[in-house]
């Protein structure tokens, strides 16, 4: 379970108040109003930003003063995931070891998790010869090999085309189901939330609230939801 626990997030002065559980294997799209402190809460579960009052733990391990490296999350940004200059292959690489001196069993993890984001053949190309969504692929390939127990999203495919997102977000759900991984995702879109999430952490009001179900909370919007929702 990760735990938020009565959690004063402070976003150089942008406070985010958060008092919640998220149940281990769920998957949990983060919405609301622009502005309302959605990255804040992602980037504070990450590490980036401070948690001044109450405690942060994962499966009971309290991580609020564990550095970002070496917390059980792996992150997935909208943009800025690739390095241009390195193929596919050590983008993923850089997953399992940021020097890249990989011994030939991890050489082999990178190939597996290549191949299960639907990219063989393409191990050495750069970002520049690959398509968006391709593009998209090598990065959760990167996330795969990682084997982290929690998976922050923000946004990260807010860049693609209808079909081209749906076809990721389905490939995320995939991988988590998987892997057992617990998904976090910063969405813009209800639709995406209803595509994969079975649970929603609405933010508002400078607020993170408990995660509700999304079904129930998408067709029986709260007045701060609502007002998002057009
Ligand atoms: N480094 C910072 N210093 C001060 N304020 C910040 C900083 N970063 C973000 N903020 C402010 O914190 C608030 C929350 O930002 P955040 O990015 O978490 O919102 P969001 O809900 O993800 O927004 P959006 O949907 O527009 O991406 C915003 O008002 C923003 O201006």
């Amino acid at each position: 379970m990760l735990r938020l626990e009565n959690c004063r997030l402070d976003n150089g002065g942008f406070i985010v108040r958060a008092d919640l559980a998220i149940e281990a294997g769920h998957r949990v799209a983060v919405i609301g109003p622009s502005g309302a402190g959605k990255t804040t809460l992602i980037e504070a579960i990450a590490g980036f930003v401070p948690i001044t009052v109450g405690t942060l733990s994962w499966q009971g391990r309290a991580l609020t003063d564990v550095l970002p490296g070496q917390r059980p999350i792996a992150m997935l940004f909208q943009d800025g995931n690739l390095f241009p200059h390195l193929s596919v292959a050590q983008n993923v690489g850089l997953g399992v070891r940021p020097n890249l001196r990989l011994t030939s069993e991890e050489q082999a993890r990178v190939q597996a998790a290549i191949a299960r984001v639907g990219l063989a053949g393409m191990e050495d190309r750069k970002p520049a010869a690959l398509s968006g969504g391709q593009q998209s692929r090598v990065a959760l390939g990167r996330v795969l090999v990682q084997g982290r127990d929690l998976l922050l999203l923000d946004e990260p495919f807010a860049a693609l085309g209808p079909a081209l997102k749906a076809e990721m977000l389905d490939l995320v759900a995939e991988l988590a189901a998987e892997t057992g991984a617990t998904v976090l995702m910063v969405s813009h879109d209800p639709a995406d939330a209803r595509r994969i999430a079975d649970q929603v952490v609405l933010v508002a009001d400078g607020v993170a609230h408990p995660p509700m179900a999304t079904a129930e909370l998408l067709d029986n919007p709260p007045p701060a939801l609502k007002a998002y929702l057009g």
